[in-house]
């Protein structure tokens, strides 16, 4: 049969010569995961690293640089592909869905008349639950590569990690991997996203913010890392760092479900996209992630970690709680999709609060430092 949908090779755009501030995060080698040795180490790593910046760098994760730039690759071709091809399967946000297509110049930002740089695309995971779902022709050209990076998303990253973190909270190896196991209904998604390059006097009616400060919505963002620069990270002192781009690793942050589920001692970390430096700023910024997200019917409820006990964070109250009778990541997962996204414009003032019945979280804000505006909490 002929091929539809070829995909050209993808060229990785060179490094920024600029001299960035970078973040200083811990590297997390998953190849020492295979030994029990190797493993008890990664969990000292861990313990130590858990509660700096809530973002790690993950390396020899199994996927090849060949294998992540075929993924760029497809999410270039993808965005390549006519606008009306494009926007079929759209995202169905009046309802909290998140999986599809998200169009740029959709929305304006933040009381300005600049439009939203962002376009998306979120495929939900390869399994009989979602034989059915709706996905481009291209995708399912490609499906046999796709479905196979999606998986190893979750099998030789997601879970590694999961299992790490319960043993660095004295928790059961697989607490974490029971409530996101992959063969069960949930909002994960591996993402193609491409920001487009906006005129300076635009993004400076912005704050020269292509993604605004916020955090994610499920447990554990994948961000495969690339060379066009302006992600950043605030840091426990409430600046912004960059992240440097290491070829071939992964980027990986906690994200609100995940925080929650560990009474914040796991931080789902504020970052942005800022626009990147000068010898980058003309080049359409193709992005690959997988956002993990529990099981849909996973009650977010503190962990019973004897750590969180010994600190005091998990309290009689949280012993009390009854699962059946709360919110599951499906509902809060749902409720955010729809607050951030089903809405003509992008952007809260500062200090905004988002809350779905006792769980809450500040929304996509600008930074009060920057501002100078306060607010009162
Ligand atoms: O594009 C990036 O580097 C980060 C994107 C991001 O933060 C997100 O999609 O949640
Ligand atoms: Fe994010």
């Amino acid at each position: 049969m002929a091929i539809k949908y070829p995909i050209k090779p993808w060229n990785r755009p060179e490094p920024t010569k600029c001299e960035l501030d970078y973040a200083d995060l811990t590297n997390i080698d998953l190849s020492k995961f295979e030994t029990e040795e190797g493993k008890l180490e990664l969990v000292e790593t861990i313990r130590h690293a858990l509660t700096d910046v809530g973002f790690w760098i993950v390396t020899n994760t199994g996927f090849s640089e060949e294998e992540i730039e075929q993924q760029f690759a497809i999410g270039q071709a993808f965005f390549d592909l006519p606008l009306a091809e494009r926007q079929s399967n759209p995202c169905d946000f009046a309802n909290g869905g998140y999986f599809g297509y998200r169009g740029a110049w959709e929305r304006t930002i933040n009381g300005t008349d600049v439009k939203d740089n962002m376009e998306l695309l979120n495929l939900p995971k390869y399994t009989s639950d979602y034989t059915d779902a709706p996905r481009h022709e291209i995708f399912r050209e490609h499906e046999a590569i796709i479905a196979d990076f999606h998986r190893r998303c979750w099998y030789d990253v997601a879970r590694k990690l999961f299992v790490l973190f319960a043993l660095a909270m004295e928790l059961p190896e697989n607490y974490f991997v029971e409530r996101h196991d992959y063969q069960k209904p949930s909002q994960d998604h591996l993402r193609y996203m491409m920001y487009h390059p906006r005129p300076k006097e635009d993004d400076e009616k912005c704050r020269n913010l292509w993604s605004w400060a916020h955090t994610d919505y499920g447990s554990l963002t994948l961000l495969f890392s690339q060379t066009v620069s302006g992600l950043q990270v605030k840091m426990p002192d409430g600046e912004y760092k960059d992240i440097k781009p290491q070829r071939g690793s992964i980027v990986v942050n906690v994200a609100d479900t995940l925080s929650f589920m560990t009474k914040g001692y796991l931080k789902s970390t504020i970052h942005r996209v800022h626009r990147p430096p000068p010898d980058q700023d003309h080049i359409h910024r193709v992005g690959v992630i997988y956002g993990c997200r529990p099981n849909d019917d996973t009650p977010v409820v503190v962990a019973p970690s004897p750590l969180l006990k010994r600190l005091g964070m998990y309290t009689e109250a949280d012993a009390q709680v009854d699962p059946s009778n709360t919110v599951t990541a499906a509902e809060y997962v749902a409720s955010r999709v729809k607050a951030v996204h089903a809405s003509s414009t992008y952007g809260t003032a500062p200090g905004t609060k988002f809350k779905y019945k006792g769980l809450e979280v500040t929304e996509n804000y600008a930074d009060l430092k920057e501002t100078g505006e306060t607010v009162s909490i």
